[in-house]
């Protein structure tokens, strides 16, 4: 068994880091995740020393890859859609984006192995029609459902794009309860609500914050035609956040330093920042925090929030990835999601991971709570069958591999109420800011969110170091579209 927070290992050795030697004020980052690495570049392009400081021996916080005999492995299947313009920008920075594209067009196989009949295929596809035109063809034709059920969820979906997601009061709601209420029978939430809010949010309906989940359906599937549109790395994750995004920083003329954890960060006597690491006091003129929200909470001095204790009560859920290496292909798709079994979303990492014979597949189980501890060889006989009843060209595959990938803590817990506990990228402590994807990015745990909460705490900081915002960082929403 792996476990994913344990046992990886940096893909390439890293280049040696080079000490910044520009004068002019400096910024330390702490925390190598995709909040942190986003802060660091925004701030370095802006003409800002910085220096980033990240605890493990390698970055890419969350999303990370690790090797597996001649495998690589990702942590978990991460996607991003098109509307994720954040994500995409840092894509573009790191120079990235043509090894994690997006489709042409929204088509994701629901495949329900539960009916009567048997196995059934369905598709959430779009056509080239305005929206919610765009969806309306793959709707009505959408054959886990009745045809009640379908016209149910059209009415549903044009009472969410009436929502406004300012109005605060929508995340002390349920979106279960907003969903019944809005006539959707159990199916509808299981077949259509479900399957992508459980994969985008991390938590069913009835335990999500009415405002997070409208805010992803109206946003990825109401705003702009082609904004749900899937993308996903076609190389290992440490392709792109940790050796690319490394050459970036490099290039940029960022001091980073992995295996690098710090231990406290206060005031200094120049009315500056000391962060200190093992063996290392650091000064700076401005701190970025770019770590999980209980990290920051342990290092936030005094007084920086109003009720720091705050932090603590964002909760956190897990996501489990279920690796099987098959010695032959069983699966023709990129991916496809499933009903009527405890899978969740399947996808194909053959050519990702660097196998040469046979195929692999990941299982990406969000809401991940009763089984994140199940013992390896538990999962195996659950899981092998599963694949058996979903691909049948499995069952006379050899299994020549089986792992898993636990992540505790992989995202915060998207609960009603979660909106008000998530700090802004200010603190009350001049010079001292937040980013991270709990922070308030408006966004449930995404790499969207780490992005834009890392341009965000950037953004702060310029301000406070007197450094101009240069348009071109950023304009992300533009430069993306
Ligand atoms: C299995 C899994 C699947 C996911 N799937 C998706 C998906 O499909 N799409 C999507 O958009 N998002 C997905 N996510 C969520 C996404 O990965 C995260 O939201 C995002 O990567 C968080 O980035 P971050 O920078 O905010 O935090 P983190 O990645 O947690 O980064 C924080 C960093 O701070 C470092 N650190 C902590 N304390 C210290 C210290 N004292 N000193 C120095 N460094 C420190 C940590 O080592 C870490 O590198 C998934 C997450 C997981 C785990």
């Amino acid at each position: 068994m792996t476990d994913g927070t344990r046992s990886e290992e940096p893909l390439a050795e890293a280049p040696r880091p080079h000490r910044a030697t520009r004068p002019g004020r400096h910024a330390v980052v702490v925390g190598g995740g995709l909040a942190g690495l986003t802060s660091a570049l925004a701030l370095a392009d802006a003409g800002v020393r910085v220096t980033l400081l990240e605890g493990r021996p390698r970055l890419g916080g969350l999303a990370f890859s690790f090797r597996r005999g001649d495998l690589t492995v990702d942590n978990g299947q991460h996607v991003y859609l098109r509307c994720c313009t954040a994500y995409r920008w840092f894509l573009d920075r790191i120079g990235g984006a043509a090894l994690a594209p997006l489709q042409n067009r929204l088509d994701v196989p629901v495949l329900d192995v539960n009916r009567p009949e048997g196995r059934r295929l369905g598709r959430l596809r779009r056509d080239p029609l305005p929206v919610p035109l765009h969806l309306g063809r793959s709707l009505a034709a959408y054959p886990h459902l009745s045809l009640a059920e379908r016209a149910a969820v059209g009415r549903a979906a044009l009472a969410l794009k009436g929502l406004d997601l300012a109005d605060p009061a929508l995340d002390a709601q349920d979106f279960g309860s907003w969903l019944a209420a809005h006539g959707q029978s159990a199916r509808a939430v299981e077949a259509l609500w479900d399957l992508v809010g459980v994969a985008t949010l991390n938590a069913v309906a009835s335990d999500a914050s009415l405002g997070l989940a409208a805010m992803v359906f109206k946003t990825g599937l109401l705003s702009d035609p082609g904004a749900a549109d899937i993308g996903w790395a076609r190389v290992p994750l440490g392709e792109l956040h940790d050796r690319l995004a490394r050459r970036a920083l490099d290039s940029a003329g960022v001091r980073t330093e992995v295996r690098t954890r710090v231990t406290s960060v206060s005031t200094n006597e120049n009315g500056g920042w000391s962060v200190q690491v093992p063996g290392e006091s650091v000064e700076a003129d401005a701190v970025v925090l770019a770590v999980p929200q209980r990290e920051a909470h342990d290092l936030l001095p005094p007084g920086a929030l109003d009720e720091p204790a705050r932090l603590l009560d964002i909760g956190t859920a897990p996501i489990l990835n279920i690796h099987v290496v098959y010695d032959r292909e069983v699966l023709t798709r990129p991916f496809f999601a499933a009903l009527g079994t405890p899978v969740q979303w399947v996808f194909d990492r053959t050519a990702a991971s660097g196998l040469r014979h046979g195929q692999y597949l990941a299982l990406s189980q969000s809401v991940a709570h009763d089984e994140i501890d199940t013992p390896v060889a538990e999962l195996r006989e659950r899981y092998l069958p599963e694949l058996a009843r979903l691909l049948p060209r499995t069952r006379g595959a050899e299994v020549t591999d089986f792992f898993v990938t636990r992540e505790r803590t992989a995202t915060f817990a998207p609960t009603p109420g979660v909106g008000r506990l998530r700090p802004g990228a200010r603190t009350k402590a001049p010079g001292l800011y937040l980013a991270g994807a709990w922070t308030a990015t408006g966004w449930p745990a995404t790499m969207e969110s780490a992005v834009r909460s890392g341009v965000s705490a950037a953004d702060a900081a310029l301000g406070a170091l007197g450094r101009p915002r240069p348009s071109r960082l950023f304009g992300f929403e533009e430069a993306a579209a």
